[in-house]
């Protein structure tokens, strides 16, 4: 069980979001894009009779059935029932959604053995997806253009470290390639980002991770890039502790996508993985996990020992779409509310890096705001969009 922070966090209300109404994005995700994963989890791993028919029931329950808890013998079975207190029994979509997709992913690993004491333990049931991305082509590009690392500003990385969240494989199954056609920054406050790290340059950066392959490539040059420049004098890279979200990054990826760099062309690319395998051996990168990540919670409900990590932290960079919505709250703000009345609880200074694929914005502006609502397309969740968002803490 955590042991929570005490902090006094004053946040506005908004409507939660559950995955109960037809049509909703949360809907889908549990309605159509649940099930295609289901079955290419089942068809990229030769899972036994057990497996596959624990998995079936799952996907059966999340769409149609009531919240059944985990077995008693897992051994996160009593934090899950507290987690769950009033949930227990009733249908899937009148759980918060981001309670129900955490809890959905748990009971998957739950399904194909990944804690049991079978052969199947440890055995990431989205690891062949991963593996076939950081071998893949688009890899390869994204190493090519290290050749001219020298060259490449300080935006330019933050750039390629955002739109690196696009590349996730749990959106792409219902997004085809994912946020394909032009994009758009909505907020920019990089500038501020930029500057309040040369204003405290040689502190600790933390970055909390979303996705591994194409994502966690960019966020490892991010990374060296702040470490050579003195402008962190230690990074802390925060990663699951489990499979998460099908492509959440864990150690496994870092280690994998660290090998990647160090055996890659060109130079410039192996000396960034050659680079960041020294920083860890010496503790300036510092790889680091918590259960709190998969836990269904929002961060300002985050336990004081993390707490405390990241409060001393002159920057937390935050990656992706799911982090917004732990960051901000999974809830239906007004778009024009501002970032830091929401991010505010954060222990230290945050900056959001994030690609919309979800229905969750803060910090807009209301002309921008309509302009949006009144075009033909689904901009919170097409993926075409993103913000950089900063809450300094002062
Ligand atoms: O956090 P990420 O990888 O940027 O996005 C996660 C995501 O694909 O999964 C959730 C829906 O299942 C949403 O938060 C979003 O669409």
């Amino acid at each position: 069980m955590f042991t929570p922070r005490e902090v006094e966090c004053h946040v506005p209300t908004a409507p939660v979001i559950r995955s109960n109404v037809p049509g909703s994005f949360a809907w889908s995700v549990f309605h159509e894009r649940h099930p295609e994963l289901v079955q290419r989890v089942l068809r990229a791993l030769p899972y036994g009779p057990g497996e596959r028919a624990r998995v079936e029931q799952l996907l059966a329950e999340s769409t149609s059935g009531v919240l059944e808890p985990l077995p008693e013998s897992a051994q996160d079975g009593a934090q899950w029932l507290a987690w769950g207190e009033g949930l227990w029994g009733r249908p899937w979509g009148e759980a918060p959604f981001l309670w129900a997709e955490s809890y959905f992913y748990r009971r998957l690993l739950e399904a194909t053995g990944y804690f049991g004491a079978g052969a199947w333990r440890g055995v990431d049931p989205f690891a062949p997806f991963k593996a076939a991305e950081l071998g893949g082509a688009s890899v390869d590009e994204e190493l090519a253009a290290l050749a001219d690392l020298d060259g490449l500003q300080a935006e330019v990385l933050v750039a390629s470290a955002l739109w690196g969240n696009r590349a996730d494989l749990s959106f792409q199954i219902t997004a085809g390639v994912a946020g394909a056609g032009a994009s758009e920054l909505l907020v920019d406050e990089g500038a501020l980002l930029w500057a309040e790290l040369k204003h405290r340059p040689g502190g600790l950066v933390c970055l909390v991770a979303d996705n591994a392959g194409r994502e966690l490539l960019p966020d490892l040059v991010l990374i060296d890039f702040l470490l050579r420049q003195g402008l962190a004098g230690r990074v802390v890279l925060y990663v699951k502790p489990q499979p998460y979200f099908v492509s959440d990054a864990t150690m496994d990826d870092v280690l994998a996508t660290v090998e990647r760099l160090r055996n890659a062309q060109p130079d410039a690319a192996r000396e960034v993985g050659r680079r960041l395998w020294q920083a860890m051996r010496g503790g300036e990168l510092d790889v680091r996990t918590h259960a709190f990540f998969c836990a269904p919670l929002p961060y300002r409900e985050m336990p004081a020992d993390l707490a405390a990590e990241f409060g001393a932290a002159v920057m937390t960079v935050m990656k992706g779409d799911l982090n917004y919505r732990r960051l901000v709250g999974d809830q239906l703000w007004p778009p024009t509310t501002a970032f830091g009345e929401v991010a505010g609880c954060f222990p230290s200074s945050v900056a959001a890096l994030r690609t919309l694929k979800s229905d969750v914005i803060v910090g807009m502006d209301e002309a921008t705001v309509s302009r949006l609502d009144g075009s033909d397309e689904a901009w919170r969740t097409s993926g075409r969009h993103a913000v950089v968002q900063v809450s300094v803490r002062t």
